[in-house]
């Protein structure tokens, strides 16, 4: 007999920050669960897919009951004995169900919640771990970026740019890349300590001590690195993610950065110099706003070939959008987040999108987290080569990693790595 989806149903949960979130469940006809949770952004891009809130004085105004009651009716009666292997046309169903083009009606939160369920339910059932079901045999580990200083809207430090992350581009495994990190966040937090600076995190688990600037706190990084015995640049790497559409002005054009007011050429020019003066700094995210589309392609055009330019505002993992970012020049990266576009096969759809046109793939946590590792196993499956979800000091970021560990010991080290820079 095949095996149908015999119900779908969410609840209410908390996420990291003590917002209100979905868990989703699918059960199958032969008794297999789905279960997945949904995070929740805070420097959202404008275009993402909507989630669904309920407004009112009820868990002020953040609660998620419209959403779950999506679930349980109009979805559950939708997929009610649809095939849970067939993860295109589960989604397109809530996709047509809903209507819009945002998914405003239904909720992204509430569909996303239900596509990876159903993801999970079908691995479930064929009793294979869900990095196998998604991903076959051409499996690859991707490499970590870690967040270790938290500023713009994910803690109170004052600093403009809004996350400072470390990869360890030189590793003999998953499990030594995350030690070296370990390393040198306790050698962070020693070195920050001993300058006086506040030691307590931020959202995604960074330091967010008030530095004075994006170079002051590079310069931490740099002393971190090296008082943990390792190199910047050829071992240990920098990323950035200024967030920057979270302090561009629409009206003025200007990014309000550091106390001043820059135009889209004297940002420019910052972040040349920053990556002269810094080479350890390999890619930055969000250089520019998601409503500065020929900001971002001039610094495509005069950076691009040095470092990695990520868009993840600007292209909120929107195949459709991301397909004119693509066209017109911007980026040579993508972030990818699933509850941005609100199913897995879409966010499928935008990572094949950007091998295709020679764009590398990041897969992203949010700011506001849960315990599920879905976005592990999804980079593992999907090969997408790098994965960054915050730091080494909350468990609903570390579980990820840890999750990573599992699947290297149980794929004992078969399986590729991927290298960034290659
Ligand atoms: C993870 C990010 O933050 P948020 O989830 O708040 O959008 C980001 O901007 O990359
Ligand atoms: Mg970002």
């Amino acid at each position: 007999m095949s095996i149908i989806i015999e119900k779908v149903r969410a609840r209410e949960i908390f996420d990291s920050r003590g917002n209100p979130t979905i868990e989703a469940d699918v059960i199958l006809s032969d008794g297999s669960l789905g279960r997945a949770e949904v995070p929740s952004g805070a420097s959202t891009g404008e275009r993402e897919a909507v989630e669904l809130r309920d407004g009112g004085s009820r868990l002020q105004g953040k609660g998620v009951s419209k959403a779950v009651n999506n679930v349980n009716t109009k979805i559950n009666d939708a997929l009610h004995g649809q095939s849970p292997f067939e993860q295109n046309k589960v989604d397109q169903t809530m996709i047509d169900l809903d209507g819009t083009s945002n998914k405003e009606k239904l909720g992204a939160n509430a569909i996303l919640g239900v596509s990876m369920a159903t993801a999970r339910a079908a691995a479930a059932s064929q009793k294979v771990p869900l990095y196998r079901y998604l991903g076959g045999v051409d499996l690859e580990l991707p490499q970590p970026f870690f967040n270790v200083i938290n500023g713009g809207a994910h803690a109170d430090s004052g600093i403009d740019v809004q996350e400072f992350l470390l990869t360890p581009v030189k590793r003999d495994s998953f499990r030594d890349g995350v030690e070296k990190v370990a390393n040198i966040y306790h050698t962070l937090k020693t070195v920050l300590g001993k300058e006086g600076y506040e030691t307590a995190v931020g959202d995604e688990g960074g330091f967010a001590p008030k530095l004075a600037s994006t170079e002051a706190a590079i310069e931490m990084l740099y002393r971190a690195i090296k008082e943990s015995g390792y190199k910047p640049g050829s071992e240990i790497a920098i990323a950035l993610d200024p967030a920057s559409s979270e302090f561009y002005s629409d009206e003025s054009k200007k990014y309000s950065f550091e106390g001043k007011e820059l135009s889209s050429e004297e940002l420019l020019s910052y972040y040349q110099d920053l990556i002269k003066e810094y080479p350890a700094v390999i890619s930055i995210e969000d250089g520019f706003s998601e409503n500065d589309w020929d900001g971002f392609h001039k610094q495509t055009e005069t950076m691009g070939k040095e470092i990695q330019l990520v868009g993840d505002d600007i292209f909120v993992t929107n195949p459709t959008i991301f397909k004119e970012g693509i066209e017109k020049g911007v980026a040579n990266s993508i972030l990818i987040k699933l509850n941005q576009i609100g199913t897995v096969s879409e966010t499928i759809d935008t990572i094949k999108l950007a091998r295709e046109n020679g764009y590398t793939t990041m897969i992203s946590h949010r700011s506001g987290e849960t315990g599920d590792t879905f976005i592990a196993d999804f980079a593992v499956a999907m090969n997408a080569g790098q994965i960054k979800t915050g730091s080494m000091a909350r468990s609903e970021r570390v579980e990820k990693y840890n999750q990573f560990l599992r699947i290297e010991e149980e794929l004992e080290g078969k399986i590729p790595m991927a290298q960034f820079p290659k």
